[in-house]
């Protein structure tokens, strides 16, 4: 039987706010247990929310970058169920009017071709605190405890774990170049739950679906993906379909490779939501709402603008805006001069071939002006190609400036015409017969005259000099 992959996004993005979205706790992450923390985030009776505004202000940025409708008025429900790290027993969260409905966003195939993915809403919650085990004794950290986050659901429009991964990349890009998340995976700022179902080829009614949830890293999302599909596959051609695949919550083992059953999966009337009484509806009145819509450029702007000012491939326009810091890193290269070619090669392969483990373009060592001054150097013909690695090897570990670097590691190429001309004639004259040859109609021979060239300068001679001052001589 050949099937077909739904996949269904849920992404928990944090929002990058001072203080969390009901009170004025801070949202730093790392502080010492429960040391960020007050009577509203701990739940304690009588203690009332008061909405954060900076939390609709990036919520709008969110809907307007991926053409959403904007709810003027939402709604903040009560989502009841128990949990340990939940104090008041419910999460603020909305439910029947978000502020961020039907967007879309498009993901690029390395074809060139794009496909649209729907979201079918973005909406505001708290996010819950953290249990901590130790060995029989559980700790609860409610620090993280009213953190806002913004929960992005798409439709289950995605058919493959390839696409979800380019789905996740595009949206992680999206909120970094908003400014509306650090989307930091390891810290759990980008949080994605994968929901996941397969179908005959052909049938276009959903299937059960599973729920992977703690997935902390593309990898792993894509293998976890995989693993459930094969799961799925194997249960419907083994005749286990319906015992097997059920309607539950399940986790990635990324150890093992595998997704185990968690729970089962409440039906949202479990959770017996109904509009929170201490908030009052969110009324976003038109001057706001114009003000947020005024949003930075996006990827898929800013890769079509590169295309018609820089004239670089699709491919690598796609890969430079990926990410805003990249795409930042790349403009400022340009404006320092360097051609729009050679800085796509300098920065993409180059560059993120030499940053370690850990190192990132903020953190490089060689920021964006000291490479726009190596690739100046190469396109003015101070050093060669080659030379410009050793030159970028050097500063990687070194502080110092490019032009120094090339004093000091003897790479500037000879360009000056009177010394390349003095080792041109001593071969000329020290290789007669081959002239000879050459002027005979041998014309493969002007290569040995080139390679002899640049052996005597060892290396140092810029070649395209050679090339045109042999070719004065010998053709003359
Ligand atoms: N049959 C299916 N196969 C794959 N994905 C599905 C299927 N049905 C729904 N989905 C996806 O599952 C997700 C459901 O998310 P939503 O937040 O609406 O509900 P939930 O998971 O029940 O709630 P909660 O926020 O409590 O986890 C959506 O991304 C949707 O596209
Ligand atoms: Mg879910
Ligand atoms: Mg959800």
């Amino acid at each position: 039987m050949e099937f077909e992959v739904v996949i269904g996004l849920e992404v928990h993005a944090q929002l990058n706010t001072k203080t969390k979205i009901f009170c004025s706790c801070p949202t730093s992450f790392g502080d010492e247990p429960n040391t960020n923390v007050c009577e509203v985030c701990l739940g304690l009776p009588g203690a009332l929310p008061v909405l954060n505004k900076e939390v609709v202000k990036k919520a709008i940025a969110l809907g307007t970058a991926i053409n959403a409708t904007i709810n003027q008025k939402s709604i903040f429900n009560r989502k009841n169920y128990f949990y340990p790290d939940l104090p008041k027993g419910y999460q603020t969260s909305q439910f029947e009017i978000p502020i961020v409905e039907a967007g879309e966003i498009y993901i690029d195939f390395e074809d060139g071709t794009t496909k649209r993915i729907g979201v079918t809403r973005a909406h505001l919650e708290e996010d819950a605190g953290k249990n901590i085990h130790h060995g029989n004794v559980s700790h609860v950290d409610l620090n993280r405890a009213g953190t806002p986050l913004l929960e992005i659901v798409s439709e289950p429009d995605m058919r493959s774990s390839e696409e979800a991964i380019l789905y996740l990349k595009k949206l992680h890009a999206i909120l970094r170049y908003l400014d509306i998340s650090d989307a930091n995976m390891q810290e759990g700022s980008f949080r994605c739950d994968a929901n996941v179902s397969i179908r005959p080829k052909g049938e276009t009614k959903l299937y059960t679906r599973a729920e992977i949830k703690n997935l902390n890293s593309f990898k792993f999302i894509q293998k976890a993906i995989d693993y459930e599909v094969e799961r799925q596959s194997n249960a419907w051609e083994d005749g286990v379909y319906e015992k097997e695949v059920v309607q539950e919550t399940r986790l990635y083992d990324t150890e093992k490779n595998e997704t185990r059953s968690m729970r089962g999966k409440e039906d949202s009337a479990e959770y017996r939501y109904f509009p929170d009484p201490d908030l009052l509806p969110v009324l976003v009145p038109d001057d706001m709402l114009a003000e947020c819509i005024q949003i930075p450029e996006l990827p898929d702007q800013k890769r079509d603008r590169f295309l018609k000012e820089y004239g670089i491939k699709e491919y690598d326009a796609n890969v430079i805006t990926s990410s805003v810091e990249m795409a930042q890193f790349y403009e400022t290269m340009i404006s320092e001069g360097a051609g729009a070619k050679n800085a796509v090669t300098w920065l993409t392969v180059e560059l993120l071939a030499r940053l370690s483990h850990g190192m990132t373009l903020m953190t490089s060592p060689v920021d964006a002006v000291k490479l726009a001054s190596i690739v100046k150097r190469i396109e003015d013909g101070t050093i060669s190609g080659k030379a410009a690695k050793e030159v970028l090897d050097y500063l990687m570990e070194n502080n110092s400036n490019v032009d120094e670097a090339i004093e000091k590691l003897g790479l500037k190429q000879v360009s000056d015409d009177g010394a390349i001309l003095a080792i041109i004639d001593a071969i000329i004259s020290a290789n007669a017969d081959k002239v000879a040859e050459y002027r005979g109609g041998k014309d493969k021979l002007f290569g040995f005259f080139v390679g002899q060239t640049m052996k005597e300068s060892k290396g140092a001679a810029n070649p395209s000099k050679v090339n045109e001052l042999l070719k004065s001589r010998l053709d003359a």
